[in-house]
């Protein structure tokens, strides 16, 4: 019989706290040693009167018990969490590189071959979730880091549930990345994250979502029309994927099991990996 490993308590005495690295509508992160064994780590920090006041503790809660259980390379690991009297933490896995969204925003827009590598390591992680009947229900750039070797990890896991769903709290934030049923409120399954990988692929190579309006109403719109422009320097392949990604039917939606087999991806891979955590792995 295995012995068990000794699930260690933690309290903010067992880290010596460093940078803050960011801040959220709940909270802020900072960097983050465990004085035990040196591991650096990034600490999100919430109120709980936040968490009360904004209703958002069931979401929270789930956050906690979906992420911990979860292990994939392009998934940002919680290793625990534990509270004090005023505010409630989450040990998360330190991502080297930071937000993706800060990198988009200073880069304007990404090429091929790094749009694509991103792109197929996110299907690979939403894979696995899927695989586990989760839906993230949330993907945009905002909830996106990179690891110390350039990877993509998944982080916020807020918003997701088990499948299948209709959702009951009230959206917050941008529609951008809505599909038609969440949108018109329908019964929805894993493939709202297929729509959100659409809309991620094009924000990717174009720098803004693709059915951006000032107005929430105009957004919705477009969203429920599929009112896609793809602009010209967008690469053939990369505007096939786009379209088979955004189709209003759920299941006309291309199937991620065969985006690493898409023309854009295969096109794009590099011939020499870039040198990541599985080439020193094999050595
Ligand atoms: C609350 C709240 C804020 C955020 C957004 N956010 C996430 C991070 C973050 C996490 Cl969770 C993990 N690792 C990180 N590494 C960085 C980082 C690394 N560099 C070189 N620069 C930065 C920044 N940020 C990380 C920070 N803010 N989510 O919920």
């Amino acid at each position: 019989k295995q012995p068990s490993v000794p699930v260690r308590q933690y309290s903010l005495s067992s880290f010596e706290i460093g940078r803050k690295l960011g801040k959220g509508k709940f909270g802020k992160v900072y960097c983050a040693r465990d004085k035990a064994t040196g591991y650096v780590c990034a600490l999100k920090v919430m109120e709980k009167k936040e968490l009360i006041h904004f209703k958002v503790e069931k979401q929270f809660r789930r956050e906690i018990e979906i992420q911990s259980n979860l292990r994939h390379p392009n998934i940002l690991r919680l290793f625990g969490h534990f509270h004090d009297s005023e505010r409630v933490f989450l040990i998360l896995e330190y991502a080297g590189q930071g937000e993706m969204f800060k990198v988009l925003r200073k880069k304007g827009r990404f090429d091929d071959v790094l749009a694509s590598q991103y792109i197929c390591q996110i299907a690979s992680a939403l894979s696995y979730l899927h695989k586990k009947h989760i839906i993230h229900r949330d993907l945009k750039p905002e909830n996106l880091l990179i690891g110390l070797d350039g990877e993509v990890k998944l982080s916020d896991f807020g918003w997701s549930v088990h499948t299948p769903t209709s959702r009951r709290t009230t959206m917050c934030g941008t529609l951008d990345y809505l599909p038609p049923e969440m949108v018109e409120a329908k019964d929805h399954d894993s493939r709202v994250d297929l729509w959100a990988l659409g809309v991620l692929t094009y924000e990717f190579l174009v720098g803004n979502p693709p059915f951006e309006e000032p107005a929430h109403k105009a957004t919705y719109k477009r969203i429920s029309k599929v009112d896609l422009k793809i602009p010209p320097y967008v690469s053939v392949e990369a505007a096939d994927l786009i379209r088979r990604l955004l189709q209003h039917q759920p299941e006309r939606r291309f199937p991620l099991d065969q985006i690493p087999d898409h023309p854009w991806i295969v096109k794009n891979r590099p011939y020499w990996p870039t040198n990541n955590a599985a080439d020193k792995k094999s050595g």
